[in-house]
């Protein structure tokens, strides 16, 4: 196969962080995506309707002429919001869910979230209201291993929410693990998950091998190789709670390469072309377009886009860096070569 048209996809997953750098991460977005779920780990965090609304007024203003492209905002969940909150985003178009952040489990979530059971009432309400819970899903307690969080996150407190409230739709954001693949399968319909390229592209020797790589630092870390077969075969299988999520997330060049780097892989230059190269490798490619367009949009009750991308065979390199108002970002897999590029 030379090349392979398939539905605009979706990026139910994605940060594009504010002010002058808006102009880079919406075109880079844009340029692929029709729809994205916007994740508010802004300073100070997007916890409110308006301040959403705010925020999307400011992704609009950076669409480059002649793209398309909906924001869809995700609340961030703290322990103050309300009830009537839940409410105000469940009658609002534009916001599409609450994003929970356990406190100190990532990038600029130090408002986050200290006691899931404190949030039963919140719960109570969104899935009353049919407000999607999209979830961080690690806990950050000092003695648990950085490896095992993410499991020991869905024994605490995933299995439990699940089970109380069973008609809240909730997804899984960036899953790394053989734990959360099988919570994912054994839950019901309701519950879903992302996955991002580095996820099924890489494992921990990728991070750690022959020293260590900070642009491949992420949270959740990356695993065991044992875990990458696991998300890569889950992807594979053609599970509809499975999609498609890049979890691309810019940090400059200088708080990547320092002595405590920033977490968080800038994919978006990509985004479509690496997951294109993991379904490749795979054999897979017929596996790609429901991943990236169609799961997805069914699990949120959206319609499949109309428009159509293609991806053609041929090899390109990314770039080392790229230069932005904030300064060099450097890609995920920047200098590597790609099999896939999109036809302009
Ligand atoms: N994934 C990351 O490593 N970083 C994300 C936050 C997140 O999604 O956890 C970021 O905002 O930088
Ligand atoms: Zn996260
Ligand atoms: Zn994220």
């Amino acid at each position: 196969m030379q090349q392979l048209t398939l539905t605009r996809p979706d990026d139910w997953h994605l940060h594009l962080r504010d002010g002058a750098l808006l102009k880079t991460t919406v075109a880079a977005s844009a340029q692929v995506f029709n729809r994205a779920v916007v994740m508010p780990n802004l300073v100070p965090p997007v916890t409110k309707v308006e301040m959403a609304l705010a925020y999307r007024q400011r992704i609009l203003a950076a669409i480059p002429d002649g793209l398309s492209f909906q924001p869809l905002m995700a609340l961030y969940l703290t322990a103050e919001t309300t009830v009537e909150e839940i409410k105000a985003a469940a009658e609002n178009p534009h916001v599409i869910g609450f994003k929970l952040y356990p406190s100190g489990a990532t990038t600029n979530s130090a408002a986050g979230v200290k006691s899931v059971e404190a949030l039963a009432p919140v719960l109570e309400a969104m899935q009353h209201e049919q407000v999607p819970l999209l979830v961080h899903g690690e806990v950050t307690d000092h003695d648990i291993d950085i490896f095992d969080r993410e499991k020991v996150f869905i024994d605490r407190h995933l299995v439990p929410i699940t089970t109380r409230f069973p008609q809240l739709k909730l997804v899984l954001e960036h899953i790394t693990t053989g734990d959360a693949v099988d919570f994912v399968m054994a839950a019901n319909d309701n519950v879903a998950a992302t996955m991002t390229p580095q996820h099924l592209l890489m494992n921990r020797n990728d991070l750690l091998v022959g020293g260590v790589r900070p642009h491949n630092y992420c949270l959740p870390i990356l695993k065991r190789r044992e875990h990458q077969q696991r998300l890569q075969q889950a992807a594979l299988s053609g599970n509809a709670k499975f999609f498609l999520g890049t979890d691309s997330a810019p940090h400059v060049q200088a708080n990547k390469e320092t002595a405590c780097g920033c977490a968080g892989c800038y994919s978006a230059p990509a985004a479509l072309e690496l997951y294109a190269e993991f379904f490749s490798q795979h054999d897979a490619l017929d596996k790609l377009e429901n991943f990236a367009s169609v799961f997805g949009a069914a699990f949120y009750g959206f319609e499949r886009n109309q428009e159509k991308v293609t991806l053609v065979r041929d090899e390109w390199q990314l770039p080392a860096t790229l230069d932005t108002a904030d300064g060099a970002i450097v890609p995920y897999y920047a200098g590597e070569k790609l099999q896939w590029q999109i036809k302009k």
